[in-house]
Protein backbone atom coordinates (compact mmCIF):
# COMPACT_ATOMS: atom_id res chain seq x y z
CA UNK A 1 0.00 0.00 0.00
CA UNK A 2 1.35 3.71 -0.22
CA UNK A 3 1.81 3.64 3.10
CA UNK A 4 4.18 1.14 2.85
CA UNK A 5 5.71 2.35 -0.09
CA UNK A 6 6.35 5.82 1.41
CA UNK A 7 8.08 4.50 4.13
CA UNK A 8 10.50 2.15 2.39
CA UNK A 9 10.96 4.95 0.11
CA UNK A 10 12.09 7.37 2.52
CA UNK A 11 13.88 5.01 4.02
CA UNK A 12 16.11 4.69 0.85
CA UNK A 13 16.59 8.40 0.60
CA UNK A 14 17.82 8.61 4.35
CA UNK A 15 19.58 6.05 4.02
CA UNK A 16 21.25 7.56 0.87
CA UNK A 17 21.86 10.83 3.12
CA UNK A 18 24.06 8.76 5.61
CA UNK A 19 27.19 8.92 3.71
CA UNK A 20 29.13 5.76 3.66
CA UNK A 21 32.37 7.73 5.72
CA UNK A 22 30.02 8.37 8.16
CA UNK A 23 28.88 5.09 9.20
CA UNK A 24 31.99 3.46 9.83
CA UNK A 25 32.62 6.72 11.52
CA UNK A 26 33.63 5.81 14.85
CA UNK A 27 33.25 9.84 16.57
CA UNK A 28 34.78 9.87 19.92
CA UNK A 29 33.14 12.21 21.72
CA UNK A 30 35.21 11.92 24.75
CA UNK A 31 38.76 10.22 26.02
CA UNK A 32 36.94 9.80 29.49
CA UNK A 33 33.63 10.32 30.98
CA UNK A 34 34.86 9.84 34.39
CA UNK A 35 37.51 12.63 34.13
CA UNK A 36 40.25 10.72 36.29
CA UNK A 37 38.03 9.44 38.82
CA UNK A 38 38.96 5.67 37.85
CA UNK A 39 42.16 4.33 37.24
CA UNK A 40 41.58 4.06 33.72
CA UNK A 41 40.15 6.23 31.52
CA UNK A 42 36.90 5.27 29.37
CA UNK A 43 36.43 6.78 26.49
CA UNK A 44 32.96 7.38 25.03
CA UNK A 45 32.27 6.49 20.79
CA UNK A 46 29.48 6.90 19.43
CA UNK A 47 29.54 5.65 15.24
CA UNK A 48 25.49 5.01 15.33
CA UNK A 49 23.86 8.86 15.27
CA UNK A 50 24.62 12.30 16.17
CA UNK A 51 24.06 12.01 19.69
CA UNK A 52 26.25 13.13 22.07
CA UNK A 53 28.21 11.83 25.39
CA UNK A 54 25.98 11.51 28.30
CA UNK A 55 25.91 14.51 30.88
CA UNK A 56 22.76 14.09 32.57
CA UNK A 57 24.37 12.71 35.61
CA UNK A 58 26.74 13.18 37.99
CA UNK A 59 29.81 10.96 37.83
CA UNK A 60 30.77 9.13 40.71
CA UNK A 61 33.12 6.48 41.56
CA UNK A 62 32.22 5.39 45.16
CA UNK A 63 28.49 5.09 46.41
CA UNK A 64 27.36 8.63 48.20
CA UNK A 65 24.15 9.35 50.51
CA UNK A 66 21.96 12.64 49.76
CA UNK A 67 19.62 11.58 52.84
CA UNK A 68 20.21 11.38 56.86
CA UNK A 69 18.00 8.22 56.69
CA UNK A 70 20.51 6.49 55.73
CA UNK A 71 23.27 5.79 58.25
CA UNK A 72 25.27 2.45 57.94
CA UNK A 73 27.27 0.87 61.15
CA UNK A 74 30.65 1.46 60.66
CA UNK A 75 31.92 1.07 64.32
CA UNK A 76 34.65 -1.44 64.38
CA UNK A 77 33.35 -3.31 67.57
CA UNK A 78 30.54 -4.34 65.40
CA UNK A 79 33.64 -5.87 62.53
CA UNK A 80 34.84 -8.98 62.10
CA UNK A 81 38.76 -8.93 61.44
CA UNK A 82 41.88 -11.50 61.10
CA UNK A 83 44.55 -12.20 62.92
CA UNK A 84 46.61 -13.22 59.86
CA UNK A 85 50.37 -13.23 59.78
CA UNK A 86 50.94 -13.98 55.95
CA UNK A 87 48.61 -14.97 53.25
CA UNK A 88 44.85 -15.23 54.35
CA UNK A 89 44.03 -18.69 53.28
CA UNK A 90 40.62 -20.09 54.35
CA UNK A 91 41.72 -22.24 56.64
CA UNK A 92 42.66 -20.40 59.97
CA UNK A 93 41.14 -16.43 58.57
CA UNK A 94 38.13 -15.45 60.32
CA UNK A 95 37.54 -13.30 57.29
CA UNK A 96 37.71 -16.11 54.59
CA UNK A 97 35.54 -18.28 57.22
CA UNK A 98 32.88 -15.52 57.60
CA UNK A 99 32.58 -16.10 53.56
CA UNK A 100 32.47 -20.05 54.74
CA UNK A 101 36.33 -19.67 52.54
CA UNK A 102 38.15 -17.60 50.46
CA UNK A 103 36.66 -17.88 47.25
CA UNK A 104 39.07 -16.15 45.34
CA UNK A 105 42.24 -17.94 43.30
CA UNK A 106 46.38 -17.47 43.57
CA UNK A 107 45.18 -14.79 40.39
CA UNK A 108 42.39 -13.48 42.30
CA UNK A 109 39.93 -15.13 40.33
CA UNK A 110 36.61 -16.93 41.37
CA UNK A 111 37.61 -20.62 42.46
CA UNK A 112 36.14 -22.56 39.89
CA UNK A 113 33.48 -24.35 42.30
CA UNK A 114 31.64 -21.29 43.25
CA UNK A 115 28.29 -21.03 42.99
CA UNK A 116 27.20 -18.46 40.21
CA UNK A 117 23.63 -19.39 40.35
CA UNK A 118 23.07 -18.68 44.16
CA UNK A 119 26.23 -16.66 44.82
CA UNK A 120 27.62 -16.36 48.89
CA UNK A 121 28.23 -13.07 50.44
CA UNK A 122 31.78 -11.94 50.34
CA UNK A 123 33.80 -10.48 53.40
CA UNK A 124 37.56 -9.28 52.62
CA UNK A 125 39.88 -8.50 54.55
CA UNK A 126 39.82 -5.05 55.96
CA UNK A 127 41.26 -2.07 57.33
CA UNK A 128 41.11 -3.71 61.06
CA UNK A 129 43.04 -7.13 59.84
CA UNK A 130 46.54 -8.24 61.10
CA UNK A 131 46.78 -9.31 57.12
CA UNK A 132 49.13 -7.43 54.59
CA UNK A 133 46.74 -4.65 52.93
CA UNK A 134 48.53 -5.13 49.42
CA UNK A 135 49.54 -9.13 49.36
CA UNK A 136 46.29 -11.02 51.19
CA UNK A 137 44.71 -12.88 48.69
CA UNK A 138 41.23 -12.04 50.16
CA UNK A 139 41.29 -8.38 48.70
CA UNK A 140 40.26 -7.82 45.37
CA UNK A 141 37.35 -5.59 45.09
CA UNK A 142 38.89 -3.25 47.85
CA UNK A 143 41.77 -2.50 45.29
CA UNK A 144 39.39 -1.47 42.55
CA UNK A 145 39.16 -1.41 38.51
CA UNK A 146 41.77 -3.23 36.51
CA UNK A 147 40.03 -3.44 32.93
CA UNK A 148 39.83 -1.55 30.01
CA UNK A 149 36.28 0.09 29.36
CA UNK A 150 34.35 1.82 27.03
CA UNK A 151 31.30 3.48 26.28
CA UNK A 152 29.61 3.00 23.12
CA UNK A 153 26.11 3.92 21.45
CA UNK A 154 24.37 0.51 20.48
CA UNK A 155 21.73 -0.03 17.77
CA UNK A 156 19.02 -0.74 19.64
CA UNK A 157 19.68 -0.06 23.60
CA UNK A 158 21.47 3.34 23.44
CA UNK A 159 24.29 3.33 25.21
CA UNK A 160 26.44 0.29 26.77
CA UNK A 161 29.60 -0.70 27.91
CA UNK A 162 31.89 -2.98 26.41
CA UNK A 163 35.28 -4.26 27.26
CA UNK A 164 38.40 -3.72 25.20
CA UNK A 165 40.19 -6.56 27.09
CA UNK A 166 39.60 -10.33 27.38
CA UNK A 167 38.29 -11.16 30.52
CA UNK A 168 38.54 -14.26 32.47
CA UNK A 169 35.88 -16.36 33.71
CA UNK A 170 35.69 -14.96 37.65
CA UNK A 171 37.35 -11.92 37.02
CA UNK A 172 36.44 -8.92 38.88
CA UNK A 173 35.17 -6.01 36.38
CA UNK A 174 33.49 -3.41 38.38
CA UNK A 175 31.10 -2.07 41.16
CA UNK A 176 28.02 -0.65 40.55
CA UNK A 177 28.21 2.85 42.34
CA UNK A 178 25.16 4.98 42.91
CA UNK A 179 23.20 6.89 45.09
CA UNK A 180 22.43 4.63 48.73
CA UNK A 181 18.73 5.26 49.30
CA UNK A 182 15.52 3.49 51.08
CA UNK A 183 13.12 1.47 49.08
CA UNK A 184 10.89 3.58 50.40
CA UNK A 185 12.51 6.60 48.39
CA UNK A 186 13.04 4.51 45.56
CA UNK A 187 9.38 4.41 45.48
CA UNK A 188 9.12 7.81 45.13
CA UNK A 189 11.71 8.00 42.04
CA UNK A 190 9.89 8.93 38.62
CA UNK A 191 12.98 7.71 36.52
CA UNK A 192 13.40 3.82 38.13
CA UNK A 193 15.85 2.78 35.50
CA UNK A 194 18.89 2.46 37.24
CA UNK A 195 17.48 1.40 40.30
CA UNK A 196 19.64 -2.26 42.09
CA UNK A 197 17.74 -3.14 44.97
CA UNK A 198 19.61 -4.46 47.63
CA UNK A 199 16.86 -6.53 48.84
CA UNK A 200 17.67 -7.60 52.77
CA UNK A 201 15.31 -9.74 54.45
CA UNK A 202 14.97 -8.29 57.40
CA UNK A 203 12.30 -5.00 57.52
CA UNK A 204 14.23 -2.26 55.94
CA UNK A 205 15.76 -2.68 52.46
CA UNK A 206 17.79 -0.24 50.15
CA UNK A 207 18.84 0.26 46.56
CA UNK A 208 21.82 2.14 44.88
CA UNK A 209 20.18 4.72 42.28
CA UNK A 210 22.68 5.60 39.87
CA UNK A 211 20.07 8.08 37.80
CA UNK A 212 21.64 10.90 39.41
CA UNK A 213 24.82 9.59 40.60
CA UNK A 214 26.79 7.03 39.37
CA UNK A 215 29.21 5.46 37.76
CA UNK A 216 30.03 3.58 34.08
CA UNK A 217 28.29 0.35 35.22
CA UNK A 218 24.76 2.91 35.18
CA UNK A 219 25.27 2.25 31.00
CA UNK A 220 25.53 -1.48 31.19
CA UNK A 221 22.82 -3.13 29.77
CA UNK A 222 20.39 -6.52 30.30
CA UNK A 223 20.59 -9.55 28.91
CA UNK A 224 18.84 -12.85 29.97
CA UNK A 225 22.63 -14.81 29.12
CA UNK A 226 24.45 -12.35 30.78
CA UNK A 227 28.33 -12.39 31.10
CA UNK A 228 28.33 -10.63 34.74
CA UNK A 229 27.00 -11.97 37.98
CA UNK A 230 26.66 -9.32 40.53
CA UNK A 231 28.04 -10.37 44.06
CA UNK A 232 27.32 -8.67 47.64
CA UNK A 233 30.88 -7.83 48.97
CA UNK A 234 31.53 -6.37 52.69
CA UNK A 235 34.73 -4.87 53.02
CA UNK A 236 34.68 -1.35 55.28
CA UNK A 237 31.68 -2.12 57.10
CA UNK A 238 29.82 -5.21 58.16
CA UNK A 239 26.63 -3.63 58.02
CA UNK A 240 24.76 -6.29 56.07
CA UNK A 241 21.70 -3.72 55.03
CA UNK A 242 24.77 -1.87 52.53
CA UNK A 243 26.23 -4.53 50.64
CA UNK A 244 28.90 -3.53 48.00
CA UNK A 245 27.73 -4.98 44.42
CA UNK A 246 30.43 -6.19 42.56
CA UNK A 247 30.35 -7.76 38.76
CA UNK A 248 32.52 -10.73 38.52
CA UNK A 249 32.94 -12.77 34.88
CA UNK A 250 30.30 -15.38 34.76
CA UNK A 251 32.29 -16.86 31.89
CA UNK A 252 35.12 -15.88 29.34
CA UNK A 253 34.62 -12.69 28.15
CA UNK A 254 36.20 -11.88 24.81
CA UNK A 255 37.68 -8.33 23.88
CA UNK A 256 34.78 -5.58 22.11
CA UNK A 257 32.27 -8.15 23.46
CA UNK A 258 29.05 -5.94 25.44
CA UNK A 259 28.78 -6.57 29.13
CA UNK A 260 25.58 -7.24 30.58
CA UNK A 261 23.72 -8.22 33.48
CA UNK A 262 20.22 -9.97 34.64
CA UNK A 263 18.48 -7.21 35.45
CA UNK A 264 15.76 -9.16 36.90
CA UNK A 265 12.06 -9.62 37.25
CA UNK A 266 11.31 -6.18 39.35
CA UNK A 267 12.93 -4.20 36.23
CA UNK A 268 10.63 -6.08 33.44
CA UNK A 269 7.63 -5.99 35.19
CA UNK A 270 7.56 -2.39 35.25
CA UNK A 271 9.59 -1.77 31.57
CA UNK A 272 7.45 -4.53 30.14
CA UNK A 273 4.71 -2.29 28.75
CA UNK A 274 7.52 0.19 27.47
CA UNK A 275 9.65 -2.21 25.52
CA UNK A 276 10.61 -5.44 25.30
CA UNK A 277 14.10 -7.73 25.67
CA UNK A 278 16.44 -8.15 22.78
CA UNK A 279 19.38 -9.48 24.05
CA UNK A 280 18.96 -12.24 21.15
CA UNK A 281 19.66 -14.86 23.81
CA UNK A 282 18.01 -18.64 23.03
CA UNK A 283 16.19 -18.37 26.29
CA UNK A 284 15.03 -14.93 26.35
CA UNK A 285 12.82 -14.17 28.98
CA UNK A 286 11.04 -10.78 28.49
CA UNK A 287 10.83 -10.47 24.51
C1 LIG B 1 12.57 -0.46 36.37
O1 LIG B 1 13.44 -1.26 37.14
C2 LIG B 1 13.34 -1.21 38.48
C3 LIG B 1 12.37 -0.44 39.14
C4 LIG B 1 12.36 -0.45 40.55
C5 LIG B 1 11.43 0.31 41.30
N1 LIG B 1 10.51 1.07 40.67
C6 LIG B 1 9.50 1.85 41.37
C7 LIG B 1 8.13 1.50 40.81
C8 LIG B 1 7.07 2.39 41.40
N2 LIG B 1 7.36 3.78 41.07
C9 LIG B 1 6.26 4.67 41.59
C10 LIG B 1 6.31 6.02 40.95
C11 LIG B 1 5.92 6.17 39.63
C12 LIG B 1 5.99 7.44 39.04
C13 LIG B 1 6.42 8.56 39.77
C14 LIG B 1 6.83 8.37 41.09
C15 LIG B 1 6.79 7.11 41.69
C16 LIG B 1 8.64 4.20 41.66
C17 LIG B 1 9.78 3.33 41.14
N3 LIG B 1 11.46 0.28 42.65
C18 LIG B 1 12.38 -0.50 43.25
N4 LIG B 1 12.42 -0.55 44.56
C19 LIG B 1 11.49 0.26 45.40
C20 LIG B 1 10.97 -0.63 46.50
C21 LIG B 1 9.94 -1.52 45.96
N5 LIG B 1 8.66 -1.20 46.64
C22 LIG B 1 7.64 -2.10 46.10
C23 LIG B 1 8.86 -1.50 48.12
N6 LIG B 1 13.30 -1.24 42.60
C24 LIG B 1 13.31 -1.23 41.25
C25 LIG B 1 14.26 -1.99 40.55
C26 LIG B 1 14.28 -1.97 39.18
O2 LIG B 1 15.20 -2.66 38.42
C27 LIG B 1 16.21 -3.40 39.12
C28 LIG B 1 17.35 -3.84 38.18
C29 LIG B 1 17.68 -2.82 37.14
C30 LIG B 1 19.12 -2.42 37.07
C31 LIG B 1 19.23 -1.14 36.29
N7 LIG B 1 20.57 -0.78 35.92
Amino acid sequence: NSDCYTAISLNVHLQALISPERKSHRTILTNDISRGREANPIQCINSIDDEQKPTDFVYISENCITSDLINIDRKISTMNSCLCEEKCTSFNCLCCNHSLRCWYDEEGKLLADFNYSDPPMIFECNQLCNCNAITCNNRIVQHGLTQRFQLFKTETKGWGIRTLRNIAKGTYVCEYIGEVIADTEADRREDDSYIFDLDNKDSESFCIDAKQYGNFTRFINHSCEPNLIPIRVFIEHHDLRFPRIAFFANRDITAEEELSFDYGERFWIVKYKSFTCDCGSLNCKYS
